[in-house]
């Protein structure tokens, strides 16, 4: 089957990289969706001079901290930005880290949720002034920025339900990286806030472009434009927090965590093929444009028609009271 040259039309730009793999991993899809993937080049190579080796490399030479990941037999994984003499801010190793955590869970079949968090209390502070510095032509950053939004886009499609445990602060990549996630849990106390203007930047890491999704373009425009600290309260109001953190169990590190897990528990109850369709429908919805969204979401249905789930949903012959 050749795809005509309206798909072709409507493909134009959109190009399927790793999320696409996955959506196919494992999967039973149709004839037209394996098309829609084959050959279409990744997303993610496609700025000028970037080269990843090379990017990998120079970010290499600023070491410091970590980014530690925990799969659970839950399915819930915990990804822990771990820095926390910067403020868990990113040096260069931990970017390259970030995208090698990404790899693995995009490898984890049996995976159904995914909680971010920062270590000793602290979301994050962006990324690490003295790597900044080192690299602060404008080649240098472009090649940083084109690493960050490819990892941070695979991280935003994986077939997981993400949420960034929001504590302390999370500052200007710090907020972009909260973007990254399906939701976003506040503590009691915490701010989110994208810190760019004040740095003379604006956000690079597709924190820009994912917040006007998630808010709106004005208060995407109001957030960016005053630097404005976003609280819990404000965060709900604005879309931004889709929940607070109890304050008796928050600020106290494995309780968040654990609120945090109950808090997710609630949409990632099931088995995981059907939740990770879940999310692969709406990554699609979200991010294609209809007729190929409405092609994908058959396909993914597919995947989970006459399933196991399936099967002993009427087996049982469920009631939904
Ligand atoms: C495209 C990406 C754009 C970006 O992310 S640019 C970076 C944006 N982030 C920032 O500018 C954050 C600057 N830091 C701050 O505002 C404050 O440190 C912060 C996070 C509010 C915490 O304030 P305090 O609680 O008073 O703590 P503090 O200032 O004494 O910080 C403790 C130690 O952490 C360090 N730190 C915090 N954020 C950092 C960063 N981003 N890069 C490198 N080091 C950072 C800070 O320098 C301090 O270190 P030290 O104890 O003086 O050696």
């Amino acid at each position: 089957m050749v795809l005509s040259a309206a798909r072709q039309h409507l493909l134009g730009g959109i190009r399927l990289g790793a999320w696409g793999q996955h959506l196919l991993r494992g999967s039973r899809l149709g004839a037209w969706g394996q098309h829609l993937l084959g050959g279409i080049g990744s997303v993610y190579t496609d700025a000028k001079g970037f080269q990843e080796k090379e990017i990998r490399e120079k970010l290499q030479a600023f070491p410091g901290g970590s980014i530690d990941l925990v799969k659970q037999e839950s399915g819930i994984a915990v990804l822990t930005v771990n820095n926390p003499a910067r403020m868990n801010a990113f040096s260069g190793s931990m970017m390259v880290e970030l995208e090698e955590r990404v790899s693995q869970l995009e490898e984890w079949t049996e995976g159904k949720g995914l909680i971010i968090q920062g270590a000793a209390g602290t979301f994050c502070s962006g990324s690490d002034l003295n790597a900044v510095r080192a690299i602060s032509n404008p080649q240098d950053g472009m090649k940083m920025c084109t690493f960050m939004q490819n990892a941070l886009t695979r991280l935003l499609r994986l077939p997981l339900l993400s949420v960034a445990l929001v504590e302390g602060n999370a500052l200007g990549g710090g907020a972009e990286l909260t973007t990254a996630c399906d939701f976003r849990l506040m503590a009691p106390g915490s701010v989110i806030q994208f810190v760019h203007k004040h740095m003379g930047l604006v956000p690079g890491w597709g924190g820009a472009a994912r917040l006007v999704r998630i808010v709106g373009g004005q208060n995407a425009l109001k957030m960016l434009g005053g630097a404005l600290k976003i609280d819990p309260e404000m965060g709900l109001q604005i879309g931004l927090a889709d929940g607070v953190l109890e304050g008796s169990l928050a600020g106290s590190g494995a309780n968040a965590l654990l609120e945090a897990e109950q808090w997710l528990g609630c949409y990632t109850t099931g088995p995981a093929p059907v939740i990770r369709a879940i999310k692969s429908v709406v990554v699609s919805g979200r991010e294609l444009p209809l007729e190929v969204a409405l092609r994908t979401e058959r396909d993914v249905f597919g995947t989970v028609w006459g399933g196991p789930a399936n099967l002993q949903a009427l087996a049982t012959k469920a009631k939904h009271k």
